[in-house]
């Protein structure tokens, strides 16, 4: 089943085209890595996904229910009815910093979703085990390492349950060593067959854990497919030497 389908994707910011005509599908258990040149569109791609941009035209269908058709939206509560079946994890964490790890998990359930405090709580526990950081549950963002504070965002969005995960470069603030404390906990979340679309600059993530590659430049996807064929042999010429820059 396809729980994500876009296609013929527009965008601009004050008349320059961002993303010109993006198209792809996304289906259960998916691992995709968005790849390409800086300024090609991925964040903002990722972004319209999740309605932190609205686009110009194009459709977004996710789990079979339109949130755009041709450029239209449906009524604001609709929209958020649909984007709450992904979570978002960003380059900056954006955590709470005046709040505390317990918190950060546990407001948004208990604001938004009415849910029972103690019963949070233990969602945020057992959360916080599978990042590895049930003994940070009372320490405050700012005392966190940043692969850390990712880790807890990584946390924060599965509180609430997503089928789907959204995330915009997670590793580009982090040395490696951190980097490669996210990445394990990403690569768990791919093992336990989440749904993923990942925005990166780790060509051994997308390698080793993406089942499909998403090579985008000037706004629009020009290569997909499985990393072996994408890595092993680029047809688009902008893929070819993008991977000849950077090897
Ligand atoms: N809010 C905005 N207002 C104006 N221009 C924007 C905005 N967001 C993005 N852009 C522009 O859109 C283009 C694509 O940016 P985007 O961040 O989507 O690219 P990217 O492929 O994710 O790049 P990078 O790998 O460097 O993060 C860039 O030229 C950027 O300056």
């Amino acid at each position: 089943m396809n729980l994500i389908e876009v296609s013929g994707l527009k965008k601009g910011f004050s008349g320059q085209d961002v993303l010109t005509d993006v198209s792809f599908t996304v289906k259960r258990g998916d691992v995709i890595a968005v790849i390409g040149p800086s300024g090609a569109g991925k964040s903002t791609m990722l972004r319209c996904l999740i309605d932190l941009e609205k686009v110009d035209g194009g459709s977004i269908v996710v789990e079979g229910e339109p949130f755009v058709t041709d450029g239209v939206y449906p009524p604001a509560a609709k929209v958020r009815a649909i984007t709450a079946k992904m979570g978002m994890v960003f380059q900056s964490f954006n955590l709470f910093p005046h709040l505390s790890v317990r918190k950060n998990l546990t407001m948004p359930l208990v604001k938004t979703q009415g849910v029972a405090r103690e019963e949070a709580d233990a969602r945020a526990m057992s959360i916080l085990g599978k990042v590895g950081l049930q003994d940070k549950v009372d320490a405050m963002p700012s005392t966190l390492s940043g692969g850390q504070k990712q880790r807890v965002a990584i946390a924060r969005a599965l509180m609430l349950n997503p089928d789907i995960m959204l995330f915009d470069e997670p590793t580009s603030a982090l040395d490696p060593q951190l980097t490669a404390e996210v990445l394990g906990v990403m690569r768990k979340l791919a093992e336990e067959g989440m749904t993923m679309v990942v925005v990166t600059h780790e060509m051994s993530f997308a390698r080793d854990v993406a089942n499909k590659i998403l090579f985008m430049c000037d706004g629009e996807i020009v290569e997909s497919g499985p990393p072996e064929e994408v890595f092993g042999n680029p047809k688009d010429r902008r893929m070819a030497e993008f991977f000849g820059n950077v090897s």
